[in-house]
């Protein structure tokens, strides 16, 4: 059995108590891939200390030196590629092509990151006085805390990690509990290309204790968050209450629309790949398709069609499309909303069954006839369930989608580019896709959603800035001249 350990001050240490949590495997679960520290709030409060007392050293070496140990972290990424994945699809249950994807999203985070340091860190702006030199800077915010999800457990916590890295911030981390191998090869990636002692801190543990200790500590000036809206909505009240900067990106509901004139075979595969791919576990996953009512039944069996020869099984296997639910816990809420979705009179076309092969599997399911306003198409389900609901026209599909209180990803599928225009104009979303499947996500563009799917401020690009670094403006005069 592989035991792994904290990074603090950068030494790889066991929680105070000894205490450790069993890494499972969801597709075999009674497979260990390995023991993991089950800290406590002392541990957190080390790691704190530990990031406290780097960040001068850190912010003071240049934005380039910086730069340059994310570029050698992607390399390492990328030379460990094969390995990563394969314990990434292991532990998180996501195809073996899709955990490398990722994987490989990471290393191009990590060396977009490692480009920033060449970018602009300020402007110069003309004075009143000719002889003030009026500048800003974008300096660091010094400690902040980086809380993950499980369902992509390289590449958000490198789209959090690397800007705050580079920008000058030390960094303390609380990865998900569901995926801390995955969490120990980033940070491994990291410490072997170079990161000093103390600037990056990784405490593995129960967010429920952890999580909320990272958040309380007075020390960090920032939090940035991914995760459910509850936990995210108990962030902020205590990040408010302490004045420290936070960052929210959270569930989703996100629709595709079909409109009649769309291309019928497009809108089905992207829909079943919006849906299906990752077992539907991401926050950009398509979980409603609103179609108008001429297309709603070619488009209903063309899906159906296509979901039923959607191979479940070993996330190893190639032929495989989607592996197992990341948890016995997630697996149970998504067979309750198959339930629900029955008990609201939602036809269950095809799938929504437990698969028993030793892991947390189920078929994909599809429901028809489907009431937009029912738990089913306004509840986050986060499983392999994709709603289809008729709309009489365009814009009543719009207002469908706007319908949620979510507001991350849509997508139109058309052939008309007034209804697209019309579609980017109307639609509440911070991520719009026209002929194209709701989720994925280019690493040097904004990404985030609006309404409660986010706090409204953006991750990734040149966004990522904004929330790691504050802004100093400096009146510089000389002094007067003594002739
Ligand atoms: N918008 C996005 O970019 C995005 C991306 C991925 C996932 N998500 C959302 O995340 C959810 C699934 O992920 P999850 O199950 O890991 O979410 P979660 O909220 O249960 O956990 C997220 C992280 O928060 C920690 N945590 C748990 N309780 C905490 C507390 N009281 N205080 C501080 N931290 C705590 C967890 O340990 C984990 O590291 C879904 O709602 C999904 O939509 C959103
Ligand atoms: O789950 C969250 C991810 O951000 C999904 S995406 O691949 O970036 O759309």
């Amino acid at each position: 059995m592989d035991s792994y350990q904290n990074l603090i001050d950068g030494r790889w240490v066991a929680a105070r108590s000894g205490r450790v949590l069993q890494d499972f495997n969801p597709s075999r679960n009674t497979e260990v891939l390995g023991e993991f520290p089950e800290s406590d709030p002392i541990d957190m409060q080390d790691a704190v200390a530990a990031a406290a007392a780097a960040y001068p050293k850190w912010r003071s070496m240049s934005l380039v030196a910086r730069g340059e140990i994310l570029y050698r972290a992607a390399d390492i990424l990328t030379a460990r590629a094969n390995e990563i994945s394969r314990d990434l699809s292991l532990e998180e249950g996501k195809t073996f092509p899709e955990a490398k994807g990722e994987t490989m999203r990471a290393a191009a985070l990590l060396r977009y990151y490692a480009g920033e340091s060449r970018q602009e860190t300020g402007h110069v702006y003309a004075a009143t006085d000719p002889s003030t030199l009026l500048y800003t800077r974008q300096v660091p915010l010094g400690v902040v805390g980086i809380i993950t999800p499980w369902n992509f457990p390289i590449a958000i916590p490198a789209w959090k990690i690397a800007p705050a890295l580079v920008y000058g911030n030390t960094v303390v981390w609380k990865p998900a509990e569901l995926t801390p191998l995955t969490a120990y090869h980033l940070t491994q990636a990291l410490v072997d290309a170079g990161l000093p002692e103390g600037v990056l801190n990784v405490v593995y543990g129960q967010g429920s204790i952890l999580g909320s200790a990272l958040v309380a500590d007075t020390r960090l000036q920032g939090i940035s968050f991914t995760g459910s809206n509850g936990v995210g909505r108990s962030i902020a009240a205590v990040c408010a209450e302490k004045g420290t900067k936070f960052q929210l990106e959270m569930g989703g509901k996100n629709a595709v629309v079909v409109l009649s004139d769309a291309d019928l075979d497009l809108a089905v595969e992207m829909t079943i790949r919006g849906a299906m791919r990752s077992t539907g576990q991401k926050c950009t996953a398509t979980s409603r398709v609103i179609v108008e009512a001429p297309l709603v039944n070619a488009f209903s069996e063309a899906l159906v069609e296509r979901s039923r020869k959607l191979q479940v099984g070993d996330p190893l296997d190639s032929q495989t499309y989607l592996g197992p639910l990341a948890s016995l816990n997630q697996k149970r809420t998504v067979l309750e909303y198959i339930q629900i979705g029955k008990r609201e009179g939602a036809r269950l076309a095809t799938g929504g069954e437990s698969i028993d092969m030793g892991g947390y599997f189920m078929s994909p399911a599809v429901f028809t006839d489907v009431d937009p306003g029912s738990r089913i198409a306004t509840e986050e389900i986060f499983g392999p369930v994709v709603s289809v609901i008729s709309a009489a026209d365009a814009n009543e599909a719009v207002s469908m989608v706007n319908r949620s209180n979510f507001g991350l990803s849509a997508a139109v599928f058309t052939r008309d580019i007034a209804k697209a225009m019309h579609f980017i104009e109307e639609v509440e979303c911070g991520i719009v896709h026209v002929n194209s499947e709701t989720a994925g996500a280019e690493p040097h563009v904004p990404f985030g959603g609006m309404k409660d799917s986010s706090s409204n401020s953006r991750e990734q690009g040149k966004s990522a800035r904004e929330f790691f670094t504050q802004v100093k403006t400096v009146y510089l005069d000389p002094p007067p001249m003594r002739l």
